[in-house]
């Protein structure tokens, strides 16, 4: 099921009011056909982290392939009027809008890659009034997708092998935030959910316990626990901590005993207040001396990357982590600041001008060309990516320059092996690639994380990953800069 079925309407309005007022203006001034490339792209890792991982691809595809005007959406667009209660759309406009079809050239790095700051995720080239109107739809989709998978990765390496479950539906952000949340973070890493709705539409595994409301309807605890093992003699999971946790891991064990003369055994416990490291540690105890060294624990509240690298240091005997707000809605970031930007502009003489949009920042300055980006590894590790223009002939001998200091080059050609990481998805608006089926791309992020070294991969103060620009593309885009500062004080100086 696709994003556009998931809500059975197109979505072809779902964009900002001002890529439409743009496009009107590109189809009335004759530039609608004009061949653009736009990149999408971010300028840091989120969380203060080392790397990130790319979600939301398959998102974007089954985006793009319903990309077209229904009726209704022409009808609303025609009821919209201006300022002055003129019609906001002219009919020339809508009808250009009824007839159009996506046509467009996409390239994107695969989900579950992991990418950094200034490298292109997807890049679009085709008629401007198409990529400019499909700028907001593909940021609100790899934007969360990819700070999502990104924060579940960090809590997955945190977690260290333990079960990590997905419980953050009640927190995210609206219906669809959960269900998107529920995909990234699996592509992270994440091994279930408690989402039902994200396990029937991407068959993502799904796993619960119960909650407090349970123990609370009954007179008693043990009483509760008991109900509860009847109707599922071979899937309990207690929560402990409804009155007084040891008491209720007691209770739990009382119900255990009585479940393994009846044939079965209690999964695990579930605890979800108080002090965990404590907790779990003389719960397990418990447990153990109980008979019981096969019933896990299971440890829920507000946990994130940080609180489980602090517990698990504390020598907390946690086996799996229920993980709900504060990966769901990536509290400590909640947005990855992604951007998309034109980078190049075919003329009426059919060549390519190279388009840049300036900023004070040197960091904020985009890279103008038809960008790919260019893998080096060493011995199954990733030394450096480099950023190069398609239109500009690139030898093997590549030289790329230091990202913040273009005094400093390097060229990895020698030693290492590389992979270029944009691949093609749609060419003339046919979809070229299939997007891999959902362990697949998790088992991508593995992958690819395990060729990233640990220095870039801790929580606090990561290495900064390498990604510079090749050399001939530095030269123009500093070209490129300085001539359009020069104009600039040439316009204020006249
Ligand atoms: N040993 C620990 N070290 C660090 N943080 C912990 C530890 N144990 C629990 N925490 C975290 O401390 C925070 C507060 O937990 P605590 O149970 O005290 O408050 P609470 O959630 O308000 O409890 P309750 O649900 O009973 O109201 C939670 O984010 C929890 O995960
Ligand atoms: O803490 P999270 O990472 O978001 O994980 C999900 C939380 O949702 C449930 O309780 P809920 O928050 O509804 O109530 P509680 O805080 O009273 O336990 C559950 O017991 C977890 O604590
Ligand atoms: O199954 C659970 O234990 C669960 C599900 C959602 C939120 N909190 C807990």
């Amino acid at each position: 099921m696709n994003i556009s079925q998931r809500y059975q309407l197109s979505l072809a309005l779902l964009t900002d009011m001002y890529q439409l007022t743009m496009a009107q203006g590109y189809w009335k001034k004759g530039m609608a056909e004009q061949e653009a490339v736009f990149h999408l792209y971010f300028r840091n890792n989120p969380f203060k982290g080392g790397y990130t991982i790319s979600a939301g691809l398959a998102d974007a595809i089954d985006l793009l392939q319903s990309f077209r005007f229904t009726q209704e959406d022409l009808s609303y667009l025609k009821s919209l009027t201006g300022s002055q209660g003129q019609p906001l759309f002219e009919e020339g406009f809508l009808e250009h809008l009824r007839s159009l079809e996506f046509s467009c050239d996409v390239d994107a790095i695969p989900e579950g890659t992991v990418v950094f700051p200034n490298e292109p995720l997807l890049r679009i080239k085709g008629p401007i009034l198409q990529c400019q109107l499909l700028e907001t739809p593909l940021l609100t989709i790899l934007n969360f997708q990819t700070l999502i998978a990104t924060k579940a990765a960090r809590i997955v390496d945190a977690a260290q092998g333990d079960a990590v479950i997905e419980f953050g539906m009640r927190r995210a952000q609206g219906p669809d935030g959960a269900l998107s949340a529920a995909r990234a973070s699996f592509i992270g890493g994440v091994g279930a959910t408690s989402n039902m709705l994200a396990g029937q539409i991407f068959n993502i595994p799904v796993r619960g316990t119960h909650a407090h409301s349970w123990i609370m309807s009954f007179e008693e605890e043990q009483e509760a626990f008991s109900a509860y093992a009847d109707v599922f003699p071979h899937d309990s999971v207690f929560l402990v901590d409804t009155y007084h946790t040891l008491d209720g891991i007691k209770n739990a064990i009382e119900v255990a005993k009585t479940m393994r003369e009846k044939g079965s055994e209690l999964r695990g416990i579930r605890l979800d207040s108080g002090d965990l490291a404590y907790l779990s540690i003389e719960g397990r105890k418990m447990l153990d001396e109980a008979g019981f060294p096969k019933v896990s624990i299971l440890a829920s509240n507000d946990l994130d990357e940080h609180l489980i690298q602090s517990l698990k240091l504390q020598g907390a005997k946690i086996d799996a982590w229920g993980i709900g707000t504060k990966m769901v809605t990536a509290f400590d970031q909640p947005a990855l600041g992604g951007v998309y930007k034109l980078a190049a502009l075919r003329q009426a003489d059919g060549e390519w001008e190279y388009k840049l949009k300036l900023s004070e920042q040197l960091v904020k300055i985009s890279t103008p060309g038809i960008l790919q980006v260019r893998r080096f590894s060493h011995d199954n590790a990733l030394v450096g990516d480099m950023i190069y223009s398609e239109l500009l002939d690139v030898s093997p001998s590549v030289t790329m320059v230091h990202p913040n200091d273009p005094t400093q080059r390097k060229s990895y050609a020698k030693e290492c092996t590389y992979e270029d990481l944009l691949v093609p998805v749609f060419r003339d608006g046919n979809q070229v690639y299939s997007s891999p089926d959902l362990p697949a791309i998790q088992a991508r992020t593995k992958q690819q994380l395990n060729l990233l070294h640990g220095t870039y991969r801790r929580f606090l103060n990561p290495h900064t990953f390498k990604v510079g620009l090749e050399e001939q593309l530095h030269e123009r885009k500093m070209k490129l800069i300085i001539q359009l500062r020069s104009e600039e004080q040439n316009k204020q100086i006249a």
